[in-house]
């Protein structure tokens, strides 16, 4: 960090630190804010180095003589808290962060740090009660199976191969990883972001109880369509969950299995069949854990806190990079419309400095192509019209499916040239990304989307007798009930999104891509096909 600081680009060997001093030094010198924009495929080392950014960061604008916790020690420490809720192990990283993120570093009028604000995108909320083989859950769920006996004891926990919620898959260990150590490093992580001894027990205990949430199984009740928690084991785990929660178990089986229908004439308890239940039981899990994510980042952005006269400031974003799978559903959708914003604002930097380029030489520039990628976004995000609307729409007429969708979109998308309906299905579409082709399974398109907490949790959980749990589900006011019914995850990421593209189209961006050497997660290997997969598509960026 002392070599790189102050050295003229190009003079020592290339690093994430010279990106990050020429956007320090281009900050104090032209007074205006500047991004370094990470990105790269999963496992290229995104997380990593803006993890060294903002070490950097750090180290050029910190404090060194401060007492008890500096704004900077807290932003360093605000990772290991995220990554232990956000990050988990997939096929292709042991780290994965299964979030977007983008951490604004804001400066005083001497340079030095003087608060900071980090704001997160689309958590993946489906791997809380689904998992495949080889990878793993979050990994705070492992950590808390680690931690100290008496929490173990307390919360009823012990070996993860007994939660249906952890044992879908085989691997539970990760190598190198001490996951009982971990916990206590998330722990003390913990206390210096500011969440103090009670909150902390509160959160465990809410992931423990999420454990437990996913042991319930339900059996076919006496009456037709009816559902009954299956044996004394899954009252067992009932119990449990409505202890840690601090509710009733009686009302938390009840928002299990039951829904109460309104109709104009009359309001009827309706049961719901043991796949109902287990849908519901799913459903509770998600919601839990995506608001105590959220209530995380709410907690460690109050603890920093926000410099309100701060003038300038460093964004450095880190988000998923374009995801093309066998089968790619809507967070493949979310990703890679993200992929697509970021290549027109890179897009759209690169043409602009090349103008420059050419004004300042005095060569006429009016013949330079320009490569742009507003079509996909158009299909993606137009209003009305464009597929999310399309989607936003199909999500508020209840006989809507999957297939109902589908065929709307193939009608207005016809003669799209970025659209491509494949032959052999009913029900996928192809969007023609500026990366490449992708087919996407539209069967959860619409479920996944749906963004409303059910009636019957969220009356559950506002009752805890459990400040911290209540404080996750504060109650709804009326006029927010009818239109959080029809609030929908694409309605609100594509706002998010803009949000972003706002703050990044006022700042001097940085470019910083990964690249990954080998898909097999080893250090010291080279595989040059695979590397120049990724160059190729970093050149058909540009
Ligand atoms: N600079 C580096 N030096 C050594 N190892 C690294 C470096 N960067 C990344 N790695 C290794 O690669 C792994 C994956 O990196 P990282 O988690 O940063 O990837 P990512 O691009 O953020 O992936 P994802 O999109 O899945 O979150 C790290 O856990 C580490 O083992």
């Amino acid at each position: 960090m002392e070599r790189y600081k102050g050295a003229e680009l190009g003079r020592m060997s290339p690093h994430v630190f010279a990106i990050a001093d020429i956007s320090y030094r281009a900050m104090i010198d032209e007074r205006r804010s500047n991004s370094i924009l990470v990105s790269g495929e999963s496992g290229a080392g995104k997380t990593e180095t803006t993890k060294l950014i903002m070490q950097y960061l750090a180290f050029l604008g910190g404090h060194s003589f401060a007492e008890g916790r500096t704004v900077e020690q807290q932003i360093l420490e605000s990772n290991p808290v995220l990554e232990a809720f956000g990050n988990a192990k997939t096929v292709r990283n042991n780290n994965s962060s299964r979030f977007g993120k983008f951490v604004e570093i804001q400066f005083d009028n001497h340079g030095r740090i003087s608060g900071a604000a980090i704001r997160t995108y689309l958590l993946e909320r489906s791997r809380v009660c689904q998992i495949s083989d080889r990878e793993r859950n979050y990994h705070c769920f492992y950590l808390l199976c680690s931690a100290p006996a008496e929490e173990i004891e307390a919360y009823k926990l012990g070996d993860p191969r007994s939660f249906h919620y952890l044992n879908q898959s085989s691997c539970y260990e990760l190598d190198d990883v001490n996951d009982a150590q971990e916990y206590l490093a998330t722990r003390r992580a913990m206390d210096v972001v500011g969440i103090n001894e009670n909150d902390q027990e509160a959160i465990f205990r809410v992931v423990a109880a999420i454990l437990h949430l996913g042991n319930i199984d339900f059996a076919k009740g006496e009456e037709i369509d009816t559902s009954v928690i299956r044996d004394e084991r899954s009252m067992f785990h009932l119990e449990m969950t409505a202890r840690l929660l601090m509710c009733e178990s009686h009302a938390l089986e009840d928002a299990l299995c039951k829904r109460v229908m309104i109709t104009p004439e009359e309001i009827i308890k309706r049961s719901l069949d043991p796949l109902g239940a287990t849908i519901s039981r799913d459903g509770l899990a998600k919601t839990i854990y995506s608001r105590l994510f959220d209530w995380l980042v709410d907690k460690i952005n109050h603890s920093i806190g926000q410099d309100s006269n701060s003038r300038f400031l460093i964004g450095v974003l880190d988000i998923y990079g374009f995801e093309s799978f066998k089968s790619n559903s809507f967070e493949q959708f979310c990703i890679n419309y993200t992929n697509e914003k970021l290549q027109q604002h890179f897009n759209q930097h690169v043409f602009k400095m090349e103008q420059d380029e050419y004004t300042k030489e005095g060569i006429d520039w009016s013949y330079v192509n320009f490569i742009d990628n507003q079509d996909i976004l158009d299909l993606i995000e137009k209003k009305p019209g464009g597929i999310i609307a399309l989607l936003d729409e199909a999500c508020m007429f209840p006989r809507s499916t999957h297939e109902t969708f589908c065929e709307k979109l193939y009608q207005s998308f016809k003669s799209n040239k970025r659209f491509i309906r494949p032959k052999l299905t009913r029900t996928d579409f192809t969007i023609v990304h500026y990366a490449g082709e992708v087919q996407y399974q539209s069967e959860q398109f619409l479920d996944k989307n749906k963004d409303y907490i059910v009636a019957e949790h969220q009356d559950l959980l506002t009752s805890s007798k459990c400040p911290f749990v209540a404080s996750l589900f504060p109650p709804l006011v009326e006029e927010t009930t009818k239109t959080s019914k029809f609030s929908t995850l694409g309605a609100r990421f594509k706002l998010q999104l803009q949000q972003l593209m706002d703050t990044l189209n006022s700042t001097e961006p940085h470019y910083i891509r990964c690249v990954k050497p080998n898909d097999e997660l080893k250090p010291l290997l080279f595989d040059n096909v695979n590397v120049t997969q990724q160059l190729r598509s970093g050149v058909r960026c540009a």
